[in-house]
């Protein structure tokens, strides 16, 4: 059994009279122990997905249909208590900013403290060691003096590795994480992104990472989801959608990446930008932006495919797998 499926995920935000679908037919899974990459620009729709999957959408957002299914529980028919219950412990969330998780006017020592023993019945001492033991898990130097010291005391690179270690307290089964090296400098997103990386593979958690940026999740995730506009556009393996992307949205992230580019040439940013709810173009919602689109990308919504290489929701791929079945017909007889 997948630990996580979501199926056919509908999320609407009411506003101003109107219904706005900000994720369209959102499907994927997850298995236990597996790290999973959800990439797209800004808009895309990759927050509003992470949210929803510990039913976290808040006004004026819902989930207007669709399930996310935890083993065999249904997340978007929980009560509040049955949430509660897997928020944090089974499902925990990474945000880019640490202070929007970590309390100012408490040390991180009470802080982790206190997130052990609201779970566990044990002594504030023997809370304290695991605390340590934590800190040093996640690779803070001198854990000690770190337990005293206050979140603003801490470099930005530090209390993401405090969220990493507090998050790891309560044994999480899946880690959502929400774009969390993005506010870091280059070096200690790199850092931070390995230390995940090691706590996820040591501990069997399985991992969730958001962003906007293909090359840092190829360093991470063993499969990726790529959206557009509230939609996923293409799903498969890291590797093969790197090599060989298939949907002219992921090859136009891929071109823009910085490694991708000779020095001195200017990036290949994709042309246009990303739809606002309000104005999602009729059909492939990327058909303004791509360089191959046809009337039918215009007028219909492409389902998904398989290629080879990844599933894929576009007509190019479809005309082509197409072309190619013909031509097998042709030779074959
Ligand atoms: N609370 C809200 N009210 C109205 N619209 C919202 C709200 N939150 C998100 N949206 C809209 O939903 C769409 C998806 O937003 P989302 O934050 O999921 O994008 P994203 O891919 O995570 O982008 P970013 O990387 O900028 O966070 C966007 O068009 C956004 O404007």
């Amino acid at each position: 059994m997948n630990l996580l499926s979501v199926s056919n995920l509908n999320v609407n935000f009411h506003m101003k009279e109107q219904e706005l679908a900000a994720l369209i037919d959102v499907s994927f899974t997850l298995n236990r122990g597996e790290r999973i990459a959800i990439v797209g620009e800004s808009g895309a729709g990759k927050s509003v997905l992470g949210f929803s999957i510990v039913n976290l959408i808040g006004k004026p957002g819902y989930i207007a249909s669709g399930s996310i299914k935890l083993e065999n529980k249904d997340i978007t028919q929980m009560n509040l208590r049955q949430l509660q219950e897997i928020r944090g412990k089974r499902i925990a969330m990474i945000f880019q900013d640490p202070m929007m998780t970590l309390n100012p006017v408490l040390t991180i020592g009470d802080q982790l403290v206190e997130t052990i023993r609201s779970h566990t019945k044990i002594s504030y001492k023997d809370a304290r060691n695991i605390a340590i033991e934590k800190l040093h898990n996640v690779q803070i130097a001198s854990p000690e003096k770190r337990f005293d010291q206050y979140p603003h005391e801490l470099s930005g690179g530090m209390r993401q590795r405090v969220i990493i270690a507090s998050v790891l307290l309560l044994n999480p089964d899946i880690i959502i994480a929400d774009e969390p090296t993005t506010a870091l400098d280059v070096t200690i997103q790199a850092e931070i992104l390995q230390l995940l990386l090691a706590i996820c593979r040591d501990n069997g958690v399985a991992l969730v990472l958001i962003s906007h940026d293909l090359g840092v999740v190829s360093k991470v995730a063993e499969r990726t989801i790529v959206m557009y506009a509230g939609r996923v556009v293409e799903e498969g393996p890291t590797l093969e959608i790197i090599n060989d992307p298939q949907h002219p949205y992921t090859q136009g992230l891929l071109n823009a990446l910085p490694q991708m580019t000779l020095p001195g040439q200017r990036l290949n940013q994709i042309q246009g930008s990303m739809p606002s709810l309000a104005e999602r173009p009729s059909g492939c919602a990327f058909h303004p932006r791509c360089p191959y689109a046809t009337e039918r990308c215009r007028q219909e919504q492409p389902s998904f495919i398989y290629s080879g290489v990844s599933s894929v929701a576009c007509f190019l791929v479809e005309d082509m797998l197409n072309e190619f079945a013909e031509q097998d017909k042709e030779v074959n007889e």
